[in-house]
């Protein structure tokens, strides 16, 4: 049985003011029936303390952006496991395509915070997905393959997280069509070891689209990026049919 996962992605958004108000709201908005279901807020750095405390007892659990590979040492402006366990957090987003294209993550960096993650006990939720020019020359799939024998080198598939973000979807309303969505990650499970990984889709998932999206049969869940900033909409999501 695979684990249902709806994790926002709050990315550079709110301040800890903003971080209280937007619980506040959330929490009230959340159904019952919605408790088969994991849900995730991946917050700021620095918001972590005061989520960390305001979710003490709550059946929303924490997760971090980002991690280093080392534990400690000469890089400004990076943050270590040791540092990101000190708050309760249980995932951590890894390799998302705005690391990959601002920031010069790489596969091989990629592969490095995974297996930081894993040594530290979070469960990473490892990104993958193609540029719209990559879709259009027909290198979907390669590309994809190429990210995932990459990235996992050395990495437990037991512990383990991806979301599938096509990239043109991102921020764009532009949805991924669900029944494509569901294929490119059925084919991402046939090339995992473990077919339990819980797998996401990412990209302009909204509170229009989420029924339809989780009614796929290989989606186990969404990482959910701008619809997670309203209390009432990430709501919406977390309470899919
Ligand atoms: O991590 C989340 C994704 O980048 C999706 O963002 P979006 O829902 O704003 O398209």
């Amino acid at each position: 049985m695979r684990k249902v996962i709806i994790a926002g992605n709050w990315k550079m958004f709110k301040t800890q003011t903003e971080a209280q108000e937007f619980l506040q709201g959330f929490t009230s908005h959340l159904d019952e029936t919605s408790e088969d279901r994991e849900v995730v807020l991946c917050v700021p750095f620095t918001t972590l303390g005061i989520m960390s405390k305001s979710l003490h007892g709550s059946r929303i659990l924490l997760g971090a952006q980002n991690i280093h590979w080392e534990d400690s040492g000469a890089y400004t402006g990076e943050i270590s496991g040791p540092m990101l366990l000190e708050f309760g957090i249980r995932y951590v987003v890894v390799g998302h395509s705005e690391r990959r294209q601002y920031f010069g993550e790489t596969d091989e960096t990629v592969n490095w915070r995974l297996r930081a993650a894993q040594r530290h006990g979070l469960t990473p939720i490892l990104c993958v997905g193609e540029t719209k020019q990559q879709r259009d020359a027909g290198e979907t799939e390669r590309l994809i393959f190429s990210q995932l024998e990459k990235d996992l080198i050395g990495v437990d598939q037991n512990n383990l997280v991806i979301a599938y973000e096509p990239i043109w979807a991102i921020g764009t309303g532009d949805t991924c069509e669900t029944t494509e969505a569901n294929r490119v990650i059925g084919l991402i499970r046939s090339k995992l070891i473990n077919p339990n990984v819980t797998i996401q889709y990412g990209g302009s998932v909204k509170p229009d689209n989420i029924d339809e999206i989780m009614a796929q049969p290989e989606i186990d869940g969404a990482l959910v990026g701008g619809a997670s900033l309203q209390p009432e909409s990430f709501a919406r999501i977390v309470n899919y049919q």
